[in-house]
């Protein structure tokens, strides 16, 4: 029996999902080791490998079938646009992808005004605005606090991830518009699919099963 591999999004997300596959019987006993430097972890029972990356490689692994199943946030999905299968939403790491700013942004959206919007997706950003609200901008790419950017006049507007909402309060903005809901998805590359497809589907009925 070949491996299939498990590309899972580190950070957040990562914590839970390992506990819900620990749930169906997936263990990978040197994953928990928090001094290891190892990438790469292997289960020879269940014939199972898995790694952790920076979420926006998780399509990029799965598109190309170096890992056969990824888990990784809708945000980073729509932004990576890889040719993939999104099979199962996982029901966590629920947020909304947001158009925010200061309260004196809300006209300038209104009026369809020439705005820069700064955000670490730049491809929902512009998605959104060309092709949702036929409204012309300019996008600005940053990597992080990305609240930062209506506060010092980089951009009027950012399109980011909203939770609770506090680091928007904390810093003077608010939720202008929603774009999308968002949360972590099992995502399958589209070979494996077919020629996995037994082992695959047993994966994700047992994963059901535990969520
Ligand atoms: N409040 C939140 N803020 C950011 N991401 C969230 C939040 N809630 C859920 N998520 C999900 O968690 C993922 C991000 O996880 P995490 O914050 O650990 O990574 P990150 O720090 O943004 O990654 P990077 O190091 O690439 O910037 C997002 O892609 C999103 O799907
Ligand atoms: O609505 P809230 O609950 O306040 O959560 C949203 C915040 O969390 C995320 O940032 P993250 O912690 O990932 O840091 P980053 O800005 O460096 O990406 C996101 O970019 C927002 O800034």
């Amino acid at each position: 029996m070949r491996y299939l591999t498990f590309a899972l999004a580190k950070g957040r997300l990562a914590k839970k999902t390992l506990t819900y596959l620990e749930k169906m019987g997936i263990e990978m006993e040197e994953m928990k080791d928090p001094d290891t430097r190892k990438l790469i972890f292997v289960n020879e029972d269940l014939r199972i490998k898995m790694f952790l990356s920076k979420a926006s490689d998780v399509p990029t692994y799965v598109e190309y079938g170096a890992a056969d199943i990824g888990v990784v946030g809708k945000d980073t999905i729509l932004e990576e646009g890889r040719k993939l299968y999104e099979v199962m939403d996982l029901g966590f790491g629920k947020c909304t992808m947001c158009v925010c700013g200061p309260e004196s942004a809300r006209e300038l959206l209104q009026h369809q005004q020439l705005i820069r919007v700064a955000s670490k997706y730049p491809n929902i950003a512009k998605d959104y605005f060309n092709n949702i609200k036929h409204q012309t901008v300019e996008v600005i790419k940053l990597h992080g606090s990305v609240e930062l950017a209506p506060i010092v006049g980089l951009a009027e507007v950012i399109v980011d991830i909203v939770e609770t909402g506090t680091t928007l309060k904390e810093n003077g903005l608010m939720v202008l518009e929603e774009i999308c809901p968002l949360s972590a998805r099992v995502v399958v590359n589209q070979v494996s699919m077919k020629m996995e497809n037994e082992r695959i589907t047993g994966i994700l009925n047992a994963l059901k099963k535990v969520m």
